[in-house]
């Protein structure tokens, strides 16, 4: 039997008072993908990613993680089955070091006991887990250093070393590189693409910036008006009009001048 996807919303709404923010979402991530989700301002992008975090709760519909419903879990139960949101960490020691805030995380987890490293929780392993993940994020050289001495990009990749400490198998990004420094924009988006290399995981990115999502995206997913309304391959979801008008806010007259107007 074919495994179900990693990720998957059916149907997925939320409404505040009358207003329907996101509107019978339904799709499928599979292992190994980077999808991005764009959208006009206002479409639903961020809700829907606190729906499937669990900082939202839905009004209709079903979130699913390897074919678990998970649509009844809060944030820490859906966190410690592998569902992780980038910058959305409240639990950073800021005056423990980088290597620190990653081994009390891993620690966290191996007594729990959520992965292969469980029985690992001697202080030697988990300092090995830790200089494993800092070297994944490339903060290795900043291990000693202080959380509230580290430069805001540092801080993002710290953030990303714990969300893989804590075993996060969909990684969540909403607009990674908003308010980063020209220098530390790049640094981010390579890391995003070292975390997609790693086939086991499974990318979600929120963003505005075409080239950004040109250079990382398997696949794009359209939201308008709450509602799923474009699907598919970079390329070709860019050229349909349905995604000329409502993302980049032409006519679809407009848009097909422009398309053979670019050949
Ligand atoms: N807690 C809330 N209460 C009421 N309305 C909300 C709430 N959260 C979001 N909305 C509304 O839901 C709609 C979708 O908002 P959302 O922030 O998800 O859009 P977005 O696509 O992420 O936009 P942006 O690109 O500007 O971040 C908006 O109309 C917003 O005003």
């Amino acid at each position: 039997m074919r495994e179900p996807p990693v990720l998957a919303t059916e149907d997925l709404t939320i409404r505040f008072g009358g207003h329907v923010a996101v509107d019978a979402v339904t799709c499928a991530f599979e292992r190994g993908t980077l999808t991005a989700i764009v959208g006009p301002n206002g479409a639903g992008k961020t809700t829907y990613f606190n729906l499937v975090s669990g900082q939202l709760k839905a009004s209709a519909g079903t979130v699913r993680l390897n074919g678990e419903d998970i649509t009844r879990l809060g944030v820490a139960d859906r966190c410690e089955r592998g569902i992780g949101r980038a910058f959305q960490l409240t639990n950073l020691f800021p005056s423990l070091s980088v290597r620190e805030n990653v081994r009390l995380v891993a620690q966290s987890r191996a007594r729990r006991g959520f992965d292969l490293f469980s029985r690992a929780s001697s202080h030697v392993e988990l300092i090995k887990r830790a200089e494993h993940v800092l070297a994944e994020v490339r903060l290795a050289d900043k291990r000693d250093v202080t959380v509230s001495a580290l430069p805001h990009g540092d801080q993002r990749k710290l953030e990303v070393a714990l969300m893989i400490a804590l075993g996060a198998q969909v990684l969540m990004f909403d607009e990674p590189t908003a308010g980063m420094s020209v220098d530390e924009v790049p640094v981010i988006l390579d890391l995003i693409r070292e975390l997609k290399a790693d086939k086991d995981r499974t990318i979600l990115l929120v963003e505005h910036k075409m080239d950004v999502i040109r250079t990382l995206a398997d696949r794009i997913v359209v939201l308008h008006n709450g509602a799923l309304v474009a699907d598919g391959e970079p390329g070709e979801v860019m050229r349909s009009a349905i995604v000329q008008e409502a993302y980049l806010g032409k006519a679809p007259d407009a848009a097909a001048a422009t398309e053979t107007a670019h050949g």
